[in-house]
């Protein structure tokens, strides 16, 4: 086996810069220079951690994440078990390089910079943990989403198979499982086949997140590595855990794993899940379509999820084709009058006798509420409650139609939002969620923590919580995926020329245009934005 290209040290070789430190930059268009390391004593005293960013030649930029040694010195490495695995010492150069890194924008322009990058995900040829010593904590948080289970299945079979890791315990109920609620032993018998059902075996809820609780119970049931699956929610309270294990000094690696169903966590190229939900709602869209072409003038009408983002809408309508019109968060549309959603029906109903219609459940929000009366509600997360678009939606087709007289229509809501969040996650949803969850596995293995877990352009990479809570993921309406959208529906665009022109300065869904940087890179680092 050829270990000749790795190194042990994660953090050797590299020119980590700390933004307290900003003489150390460099600018990404010139030669790299001698790294500017700050001292293990000074990182240690550092009140927060701060974004690692290392730059090198061509504009090279790596996003770096934390690591144990950035705030506790001296720490001490173990030769990687995975080196005498019969299963992995077949593979050439199997631990992953130390200056591996992933590019985020994958389009490129031969004079360009090189741009931003994530370290590249995957075993180390050093772990800073012996199994004996290794208690480990799962956690599930927010809405349910396919391969939930699949996720906790292959972290506990990871962590025991490739790790030798026996003390895994899963945290019941979410954040507030922590301090309030039991917790469960998982051992690779226990999570055998969870993989084939829906939900959480662990449960989850909303609200409840306590930072200083969490941390209190992390450090008195001894847990020195944490795996948090949920939301951009949960992610910004893993964020806030990692930075109050950091200011305890604590030998804890954390960890996030994205997960929505609603596909809206930026950088990564889709979340778990998504997959599953797009293929589930194809079933809810041929009944739409069967009901529909049945009967004089039917429309079929289905309500799916996506809170701020229509991207199961969106892939669920292209994926189907026998949608005429989808309806999503980020494209606002109107009913009367030229160029609106009655016009567009009628004319398709007597173009074609027959109509489905998709629409995300935070499409036209504003429109329900200018008719219907209603408080602004709020879950135990802070997440705005949604009033039921497809009920108000069918309301009004049925009643505008009604009143016209002369087209008499029949019309058959579907609603199958929890069905499709509650199934189990499809073949390759499992395959992604294994890759997810053993990724993880190697960075927290590797020292790394404050980060999330995640698919870059194909690539598992650690991304730093920073750049998966500072924004959400939403269709971009001038992209060219809309555009195929609306070519094969033929629906109105619902905009005028001043819509198209303020949805050109949305950035693309996972790509940053030229230039762009974080919010946090161009705040450290102005010269590489
Ligand atoms: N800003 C925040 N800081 C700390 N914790 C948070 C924050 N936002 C949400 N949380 C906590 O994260 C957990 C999940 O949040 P939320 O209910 O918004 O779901 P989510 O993770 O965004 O998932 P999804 O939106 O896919 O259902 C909750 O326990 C909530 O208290
Ligand atoms: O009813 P719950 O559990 O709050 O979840 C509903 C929300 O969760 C999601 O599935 C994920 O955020 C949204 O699409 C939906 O609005
Ligand atoms: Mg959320």
């Amino acid at each position: 086996m050829d270990h000749s290209n790795s190194n042990s040290n994660s953090n050797s070789n590299s020119n980590h810069i700390n933004n307290n430190n900003n003489n150390g930059f460099l600018h990404p268009n010139l030669p790299s220079q001698p790294p500017t390391l700050p001292s293990r004593a000074a990182m240690a005293s550092a009140p927060t951690s701060d974004p690692k960013v290392v730059t090198g030649t061509a504009g090279y930029i790596l996003e770096d994440v934390p690591h144990l040694t950035d705030y506790i010195p001296n720490l001490q490495t173990y030769p990687n078990p995975l080196q005498d695995n019969p299963a992995y010492s077949v593979v050439k150069q199997y631990f992953v390089h130390v200056d591996d890194s992933v590019p985020q924008k994958v389009v490129v322009h031969k004079d360009g910079a090189r741009g931003v990058h994530f370290r590249r995900a995957g075993p180390r040829q050093k772990v800073y943990f012996e199994a004996d010593e290794v208690q480990v904590a799962i956690v599930t948080c927010g809405g349910l989403c396919p391969g939930l289970n699949t996720v906790i299945r292959e972290l506990v079979c990871g962590l025991h198979h490739m790790y030798g890791l026996k003390k895994v315990l899963g945290i019941n109920g979410g954040y507030r499982g922590f301090y309030a609620r039991n917790t469960i032993t998982l051992t690779p018998k226990s999570v055998n086949d969870i993989h084939k059902r829906g939900g959480t075996v662990l449960g989850t809820s909303r609200g409840g997140h306590d930072t200083k609780k969490i941390v209190d119970s992390i450090q008195d049931r001894g847990i020195n590595q944490v795996y948090i699956i949920g939301g951009d929610g949960t992610q910004k309270g893993a964020s806030a855990i990692f930075e109050e294990v950091r200011r305890r000094g604590l030998k804890v690696s954390v960890v996030g794993i994205p997960k929505t169903i609603d596909n809206d966590i930026p950088v990564i190229d889709k979340s778990f899940g998504f997959d599953t939900a797009v293929e589930e709602a194809q079933r809810a869209i041929n009944a739409a379509h069967v009901e529909a072409e049945s009967v004089e003038n039917g429309i079929g009408v289905v309500k799916l999820m996506g809170r701020n983002s229509g991207f199961i809408a969106m892939h669920a309508t292209l994926a189907s084709r026998d949608v005429d019109c989808c309806l999503i968060p980020e494209s606002p549309f109107y009913l009367e009058g030229p160029g609106g959603l009655f016009e567009y029906i009628e004319k398709r109903l007597k173009e074609n006798g027959h109509m489905v219609i998709v629409i995300a459940e935070g499409a036209g929000q504003e429109l329900v509420s200018e008719s219907v009366q209603s408080m602004s509600k709020q879950d135990a997360s802070g997440n705005k409650l949604l009033q039921d678009v497809g009920l108000w939606i069918s309301q009004k087709i049925k009643d505008h139609f009604a009143e016209q007289k002369t087209l008499p229509i029949t019309l058959k809501y579907i609603d199958p939002t929890y069905m499709i969040r509650a199934v189990p996650s499809n073949a390759s949803d499992n395959v992604y969620c294994t890759l997810l969850a053993q990724s993880a596995v190697h960075g927290a293995m590797a020292g790394y923590t404050g980060y999330t877990s995640g698919l870059v352009n194909g690539r598992q990479t650690y991304i730093p919580f920073y750049r998966i809570t500072e924004r959400q993921n939403h269709v971009v309406i001038t992209d060219r995926m809309w555009a195929r959208l609306l070519s094969s529906t033929n629906q109105p665009s619902f905009l005028g020329a001043k819509g198209v022109n303020e949805g050109k300065e949305e950035e693309p869904s996972n790509q940053l245009p030229d230039g762009h940087c974080s919010k946090e890179l161009s705040s450290i680092y102005p010269a590489a934005c």
